[in-house]
């Protein structure tokens, strides 16, 4: 019997305890360009550990829909990893709490278009989402030697309706 969680909109204040929230929202930090661009400067706490360094891949993800069965989540212990649409696509980002080591009860976020997401190191997450195709998007994490991957398989299963 799986659980039933629902979406809620992605703001900064409910994402922090996960991450940044990136988008192009109130105003830039500076004007550059000679005026034609606005540059929101420096939104993300990126780590990619004293043993990793930056990297940024393409991913290509099959869309999901409502409802959608969660029960797989991750988190990276050895560095961040930044999910930033090529699309205007709204995209789901479920996170939760560490609960001694295992995930708590995740939250399901879903994105405004334009929106892009950084999971701070350790963060507990379900894998890219993508709502629409095309699901292509830059992803900014570590590059290592290790794995930096800790899967858990849930119990109780979720089950993502659209708040
Ligand atoms: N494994 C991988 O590269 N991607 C995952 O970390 C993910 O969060 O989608
Ligand atoms: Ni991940």
């Amino acid at each position: 019997m799986s659980v039933e969680i629902k979406t809620e909109p992605l703001t900064p204040e409910a994402f922090a305890a996960f991450g940044d929230v990136l988008d192009a929202s109130g105003a830039p930090d500076k004007m550059i360009n000679a005026g034609l661009c606005g540059r929101h400067h420096d939104r993300a706490a990126l780590d990619f550990g004293p043993q990793g360094r930056a990297g940024i891949s393409i991913f290509n993800a099959q869309p999901r829909s409502f409802p959608y069965p969660l029960n797989l989540m991750e988190r990276h212990p050895e560095g961040s990893q930044a999910f930033l649409p090529m699309t205007a696509s709204p995209f789901l980002v479920i996170v939760a709490e560490d609960n001694n080591g295992k995930p708590g009860v995740p939250r399901a976020f879903l994105t405004q278009p334009l929106q892009g997401i950084n999971f701070h190191r350790g963060t507990w997450h379900g894998v890219l989402t993508p709502l629409e195709a095309p699901g292509i998007f830059a992803v900014v994490d570590r590059i290592g030697a290790t794995p930096n991957l800790e899967e858990v398989y849930l119990d109780p299963e979720y089950v993502v309706t659209l708040g």
